[in-house]
């Protein structure tokens, strides 16, 4: 369904060699998404999880062609997909297969359309010609199968509630009975009673419609209602993969092992591993994580001791790697 081989997008950045030094100025680069290889079968559910800048969002704007890579091929349904121009992608055959649901519906949704409007767009731009009464009917269809009440379909964004909004926005990514749907953590902006409801609807239409998921998220324990294989992703690359349940009850990277240790739990855990951005713990010192990445501006002292592999290039710590040696 999808293949994506040696995927890769780098950004230019800022050079911090001052133009009077040997050399010059040179442009150096962020490696958001760093050769990446990833494959999705078909009606298989696929969660994505990786701290905050690690390169989730460019992974997903890439593969739903919102952005150019820099090297490497994404293949679905049999078209290299990565070959559409971005400006051609958004009216191509392929696109009404592979959908998108966005983190916030608040955003996401037009202001001045109404539900009817938008779960209606894809229908109008990319389905086949269909009459006024025809769209109706399919809307009240797509409202149903996502629950949400058709008499709301003719409010706007600001009169519907965050999970009715939520609604609409599924309804519309499956308007065009998809093969696959991208998820970029679609329950984040809802309440904790309303996003239960919404994963569930979520597992539901799966189910119904046989549809992959990828699905991006930073909680583990919505992955783990949801996905049937977890990607670890850190720093541009997949540090691990493996169904869900062995990488909940068997993580290899020292990054998943910090990440699991992470999920909330009753009692304070001893074992748990501190995550970027977290003071270190007196009870586990953790020195191989970088706590800083991605945020530290002048790569400071601290952090070089946190982590000894650091190697801060301007504004951003990149590295091959934090961890020791890793058996892959
Ligand atoms: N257009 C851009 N130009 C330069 N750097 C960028 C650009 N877009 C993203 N980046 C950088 O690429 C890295 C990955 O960003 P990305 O948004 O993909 O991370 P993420 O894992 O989705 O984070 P979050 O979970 O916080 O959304 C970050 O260091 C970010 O600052």
């Amino acid at each position: 369904m999808l293949q994506v081989t040696n995927l890769t997008k780098f950004f230019p950045v800022a050079a911090k060699t001052p133009r009077w030094m040997p050399g010059g100025k040179q442009t150096q680069y962020l490696h958001a998404v760093d050769g990446l290889d990833l494959t999705i079968q078909p009606g298989e559910s696929v969660g994505l999880v990786g701290e905050s800048g690690c390169g989730k969002s460019t992974l997903i704007r890439l593969i739903s062609r919102l952005l150019e890579p820099t090297a490497g091929a994404i293949l679905f349904d049999g078209v290299d997909i990565g070959q559409i121009p971005v400006g051609d992608f958004s009216h191509s055959a392929q696109r009404a297969k592979l959908q998108m649901v966005f983190q916030d519906p608040s955003d996401s949704l037009n202001p001045r359309f109404t539900a009817f409007d938008t779960i209606t767009e894809p229908i109008r731009r990319l389905g086949s010609k269909q009459d006024q009464r025809r769209l109706q009917q399919r809307a009240t269809e797509l409202a149903q199968q996502v629950g949400l009440p058709p008499e709301l379909l003719s409010r706007f964004p600001h009169q519907l509630s965050g999970g009715q909004k939520a609604r609409v926005g599924i309804a519309r990514a499956i308007a065009l009975n998809p093969t696959m749907l991208i998820l970029d953590e679609p329950t984040s902006a809802l309440d904790v009673s309303v996003q239960a409801v919404i994963l569930h609807l979520l597992a539901d239409l799966r189910k119904q419609m046989n549809i992959s998921y990828l699905f991006i998220s930073h909680d583990l324990n919505v992955v783990r209602l949801l996905c049937d294989r977890i990607l670890v992703m850190y720093l541009g690359k997949l540090v691990e993969t493996g169904p869900t349940d062995d990488i909940f009850n068997h993580p290899r990277h020292p990054y998943t092992q910090a990440l699991i240790s992470a999920i909330p739990a009753f009692e304070a855990n001893p074992h748990r591993i501190p995550l970027t951005g977290e003071p270190r713990s007196p009870i586990n010192p953790s020195p191989n994580i970088c706590r800083l990445y991605g945020r530290c501006p002048k790569g400071d002292d601290g952090c070089q001791q946190a982590a000894p592999n650091l190697q801060p290039i301007n504004d951003y710590h990149q590295v091959a790697c934090h961890y020791p040696a890793y058996p892959q």
